[in-house]
């Protein structure tokens, strides 16, 4: 099956920040999770992924084409796009009910039913100004413009920031709902990582530009797992050459250290008496960024 979208050795640079050789893909039925530190390259990448900023090196692929900037061909595959960035895009003076106008314009596939049943849900009244609306209703505005014309694939940037956790849970529905299919995905930045653990397929992290790790969600929370280490455990664990040199990452602190082993229950079997628990992909990303490489 085609991917929704590939990207290849994608590359920008900002000064002195680069962003270098991403490679991403989100196959149909995925629900991809981009993480990374604040100012790692999340936005950048998914805005050049979607050319609203120029890359200066790499390739998109959307639903298996490349098409040239500005051609009709790449704006009708955009048109496949729903697209949530971290901010509210529609102008400050219009009004809930007038939006779904500018959708009507934009999309061929536009729902009207979907649009209203979308903000009935999310308790956006028609009369309502953009100004007036909170940081999560103007999120929950942005989903349901991305949703209502059925699109294939959705990039959201931090979508589900600012909304409170029952908001969460209810955009996690409508993004699980929104995957029922099969043929459709999702690629979603957030730092609110506990979400990925309830949606994503897929985790990818970046940090300073570069692509640091990526697998699948069940390895990093099914299979690794953090051992909580006394230093002697640590040197003892070296020592036996449960790991290749270099690869191990530990993480001090006033008790202890946390060691990231990637197979939690072989770990178990060689170390019993350390105790070692499930990671979490905070724990995961944790440790392989800060954590000190032994
Ligand atoms: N338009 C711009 N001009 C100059 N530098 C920029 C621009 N946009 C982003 N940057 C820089 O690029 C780097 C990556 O920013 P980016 O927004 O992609 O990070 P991020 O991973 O999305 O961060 P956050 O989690 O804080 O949203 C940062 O150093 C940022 O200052």
């Amino acid at each position: 099956m085609t991917n929704l979208i590939d990207i290849e050795n994608l590359g920008k640079r900002y000064g002195d920040f680069v962003l270098t050789g991403v490679n991403l893909a989100v196959e149909p039925g995925t629900v991809v999770g981009f993480i990374g530190s604040n100012g790692a390259g999340k936005t950048t990448t998914l805005k050049a992924a979607l050319g609203l900023i120029t890359a200066d090196e790499g390739t998109v692929r959307l639903f298996g084409q490349v098409a040239a900037p500005g051609s009709a061909a790449v704006e009708e595959l955009k048109s496949r796009i729903g697209v949530v960035l971290d901010t509210c895009a529609f102008p400050s003076t219009c009004r809930v009910g007038d939006i779904a106008s500018i959708g009507r314009v934009a999309y061929a596939t536009w729902d009207d039913a979907r649009w209203n049943e979308l903000t009935a849900l999310f308790q956006l009244a028609p009369k309502k100004k953009v100004a007036d609306l909170s940081r999560g209703m103007g999120m929950k505005l942005s989903l349901a413009f991305a949703l209502a014309h059925h699109p294939e694939l959705l990039v959201l940037d931090e979508a589900t920031a600012g909304l409170d956790p029952i908001a969460r849970d209810e955009v996690l529905d409508i993004l699980r709902d929104f995957m029922a299919t099969g043929e459709r995905g999702i690629l979603m930045s957030t730092h609110i990582t506990s979400d990925l653990e309830k949606i994503a397929d897929e985790i990818v992290c970046v940090d300073n530009g570069r692509i640091m790790f990526a697998a699948p969600k069940d390895v990093l929370t099914d299979e690794a797992g953090v051992a909580r280490c006394r230093a002697a455990d640590v040197a003892a664990v070296l020592e036996a050459g449960f790991f290749a040199p270099g690869t191990a990452r530990v993480l001090r602190h006033d008790y202890g250290c946390d060691l990231l082993v990637p197979d939690r229950f072989a770990f178990g079997r060689a170390f019993p008496d350390i105790p070692v628990d499930k990671a979490t992909i905070e724990d995961y990303m944790t440790l392989t960024l800060k954590g000190e490489s032994r």
